[in-house]
């Protein structure tokens, strides 16, 4: 997968080449680009940002060096295009609190596509004509991590290129071990225990050194349920109730 970045921080953006990641960059899965935004605003002061029409505190980011970045990213993406078509539109995601929630279903979609570009906000946000005119060039799609705000697009760039990142096909060493875990199965995770398996007089739950593992896969189902109603009881809307085991081990 090819991965394009637009920030005015590209250092920003640095941990993405390490570990796991890293590697994967290494061995060709995924092709990380970051763009540095000034490099597209060409005034004395390359200024890529200016006070909002309509009034109101804070700085927009100008429309030019975006649409200037942007086009220069798709004529990259061109080239490639050019040895496997492309079906649809290229994707940019722009993160935003106002955008559609990142959650791992999203994750799995996104690791679909041939390619990805991430538009890094800044100060109140991007000239709102950049996404309409991107339109015109890209599926433009504005996503959420949650309900809170950063002051740019590029921690949430990293969680998602990471997220994504790693499902990619031979990034993670074990794909089964992408299987059990948190929302994948749109639950949350069972808890997990390594030696000594009694710790400052804490045990490990008898059912885990059991090697039962009918009874291990059960004790750990009944646990993502536990957990889930307790911490995300939203996420077990239309859940069967009867599946709760007797166990009263709390989680
Ligand atoms: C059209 O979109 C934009 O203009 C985006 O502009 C901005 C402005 C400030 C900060 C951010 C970064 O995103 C978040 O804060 C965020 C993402 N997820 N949860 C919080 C983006």
């Amino acid at each position: 997968m090819r991965v394009d970045v637009v920030s005015i921080f590209p250092e920003y953006l640095a941990p993405l080449r390490l570990s796991l990641l890293g590697r994967a960059q290494e061995g060709g899965l995924l092709d990380l680009e970051v763009h540095d935004l000034r490099d597209f605003a060409f005034d004395r002061h390359r200024t890529v940002d200016d006070t909002p029409y309509g009034g109101g505190a804070g700085m927009v980011m100008k429309a030019e060096p975006w649409a200037l970045a942007l086009e220069s990213v798709l004529a990259e993406l061109a080239e490639l295009a050019a040895q496997t078509p492309a079906a649809d539109l290229p994707t940019l995601i722009v993160p935003s609190p106002a955008g559609e929630v990142f959650t791992q279903r999203l994750a799995y979609e996104l690791a679909e596509e041939p390619s990805l570009t991430f538009a890094c906000g800044r100060y109140e946000g991007i000239d709102e004509r950049v996404l309409e005119w991107a339109r015109g060039h890209f599926r433009v799609r504005p996503v959420s991590l949650g309900d809170y705000v950063l002051n740019g697009g590029e921690v949430a760039v990293m969680a998602m290129v990471e997220a994504i990142g790693r499902l990619l096909p031979g990034v993670v060493g074990n794909p089964e071990s992408l299987v059990e875990e948190s929302h994948a199965d749109g639950l949350l995770e069972y808890p997990v225990y390594t030696k000594p398996s009694s710790w400052r007089g804490h045990d490990v739950p008898e059912v885990l050194l059991s090697g039962n593992h009918g009874l291990i896969a059960r004790w750990r189902r009944e646990q993502q349920l536990r957990r889930t109603a307790a911490r995300r009881p939203e996420l077990l809307e239309g859940a069967d109730p009867s599946e709760f085991g007797r166990e009263e081990r709390a989680v």
